[in-house]
């Protein structure tokens, strides 16, 4: 990795970049900062804004690498904890296709790229930039899924973590690593652990926990 890289950094949410500490500046109605060495913007929750936030700074600008990181909810079997980090080897993309299949169940893929490499649900983070960051952040590749509608009850995030063999559930991972594949940008996402998923009881939630060991790892990432 060169000695000064330099980082697009993405979150959902300006709450979980609180702590990137830079110029703020507005972009396309998105907040953005910039820092010695990267530009972070808030690309919106879900899966299109993510990608057409990506998409469009990516247009404009050079972006060898990024990274998307937020909060995120564990299934149960995953080992993670309230307040644990992960990194993503790969992302699912649950809710497109077919129920039982997915992509594959439908027959054709969502992605293809030069290759030619075909993808249908799962999409893999940038393998290099992801185990560096592993080993240097000291975080564990773990399988992310992503779907537009959250789980509600512990049953249905059981059930999903078994279909799909994840670990952790967000909103927006699986478009980002998508729109990488697709755009040749080096991708890898963070994210921590603010609630066990399928509990939607705010009480239970520990986003506060769950930001400060993102900024932990952020900011290491930055040095
Ligand atoms: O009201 C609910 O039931 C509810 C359930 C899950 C998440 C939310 C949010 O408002 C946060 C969405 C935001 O944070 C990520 N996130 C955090 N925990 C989860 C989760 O358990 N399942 C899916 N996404 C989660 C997500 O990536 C969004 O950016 C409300």
């Amino acid at each position: 990795m060169p000695p000064n890289p330099s980082w697009l950094l993405l979150s959902p949410t300006r709450f979980e970049a609180a702590f990137l500490k830079g110029k703020p500046f507005t972009w396309k109605g998105r907040a953005g900062r910039r820092g010695k060495g990267w530009v972070w913007l808030e690309s919106g929750i879900g899966k299109a804004n993510t990608a057409m936030t990506l998409a469009a700074y990516a247009q404009r600008h050079k972006v060898e690498r990024a990274v998307l990181f937020g909060i995120a909810g564990a299934y149960e079997e995953s080992g993670l904890d309230l307040g644990d980090v992960a990194l993503a080897s790969e992302e699912v993309q649950a809710d497109l296709g077919v129920k039982d299949g997915g992509m594959k169940g439908m027959g054709f893929p969502t992605l293809t790229v030069e290759g030619p490499r075909h993808f249908h649900n799962r999409f893999p983070l940038d393998k290099a930039l992801s185990s560096d960051l592993a080993k240097r952040l000291d975080v564990p590749l773990k399988r992310f899924l992503t779907r537009d509608l959250v789980c509600e009850t512990p049953a249905e995030a059981r059930a999903l973590a078994k279909k799909w063999e994840a670990d952790l559930e967000n909103m927006e991972g699986a478009a980002f690593a998508q729109a990488c594949l697709w755009l040749g940008i080096q991708g890898a996402e963070l994210r921590a652990v603010s609630n066990l998923a399928g509990i939607r009881d705010k009480t239970q939630w520990r986003v506060r926990l769950a930001v400060e060991a993102l900024e932990a790892r952020v900011l290491e990432l930055l040095t």
